[in-house]
């Protein structure tokens, strides 16, 4: 599966964020976006997802050869910042998203819940009093129950403890096969850990990166790429 950009573009009133960017994303690997503050990630992965409109530009999602115009419903995204009904708890959250997404699924709520490591004690709880971590993990739950063919991940770990990130990343690896991965992120580390392939975003235009991050100049060479210049935001 493959998920083809071609000339994407957005612009907000005279600043162009996003300048013609065109990339395929490939089933099979987790790919790394890394960008400068305001570069435009968010915006990128916002016209993805279908929150914002493009001004320019095709999206598709090939499949068995045959390509289609990406459909809202193939996305789902992963936000920094979490949206979620803070009057609930995360238990009646999970239950009501299971019972839109995943009506045939053999797992339980109490099964993903205990899969996020979410304890029996907080997921009583209303969301609203939940840490940063604990909704980060329930947004990730979300992905994990509905399964989107295209997986955009905006700073998914960044508030997750050490033990929780491991089984998220583990989890990760496991849908990477059938599923297209995209991972924002400002942590290095991250990238060079989980992704695949890296991509920048710079001056409104994605690239490559053609260094293997095994490769020792790896740091060097996102670092290069990243000195495009600061951002406005
Ligand atoms: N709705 C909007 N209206 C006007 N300008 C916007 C809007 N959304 C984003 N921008 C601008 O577009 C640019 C790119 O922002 P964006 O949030 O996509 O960057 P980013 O790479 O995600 O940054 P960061 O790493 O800091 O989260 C910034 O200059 C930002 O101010």
């Amino acid at each position: 599966m493959k998920l083809i950009v071609r000339e994407l573009q957005k612009s907000f009133q005279e600043k162009e964020v996003l300048k013609g960017v065109t990339y395929t994303f490939s089933s099979g690997e987790i790919t790394g976006l890394l960008g400068r503050n305001g570069a435009g990630k968010t915006t990128f992965f916002n016209v993805l997802y279908g929150d914002l409109m493009a001004d320019g530009g095709e999206l598709f999602l090939e499949e068995n050869g045959v390509e289609h115009p990406l459909q809202v419903e193939d996305v789902g995204m992963v936000f920094s910042e979490n949206y979620l009904p803070e009057f609930l708890t995360g238990y009646e959250f999970i239950t009501f998203y299971m019972d839109l997404h995943a009506q045939s699924d053999s797992r339980s709520v109490d099964d993903y819940l205990d899969f996020m490591e979410i304890s029996q004690e907080d997921r009583h709880r209303i969301i609203k009093g939940y840490s940063d971590g604990m909704k980060s993990k329930l947004s990730l739950l979300c992905i994990f129950i509905s399964k989107p063919k295209v997986i955009l991940l905006d700073e998914p770990l960044t508030a997750v403890d050490v033990v929780s990130s491991i089984a998220i990343k583990r989890f990760l690896l496991a849908l990477k096969d059938n599923h297209i991965l995209i991972l924002s992120t400002h942590i290095m580390a991250l990238a060079e850990d989980l992704c695949d392939k890296v991509v920048v975003l710079d001056k409104g235009i994605l690239m490559a990166l053609d260094v293997d991050k095994k490769h020792e100049q790896f740091e060097e060479k996102v670092l290069e790429a990243l000195q495009g210049g600061t951002y406005e935001t």
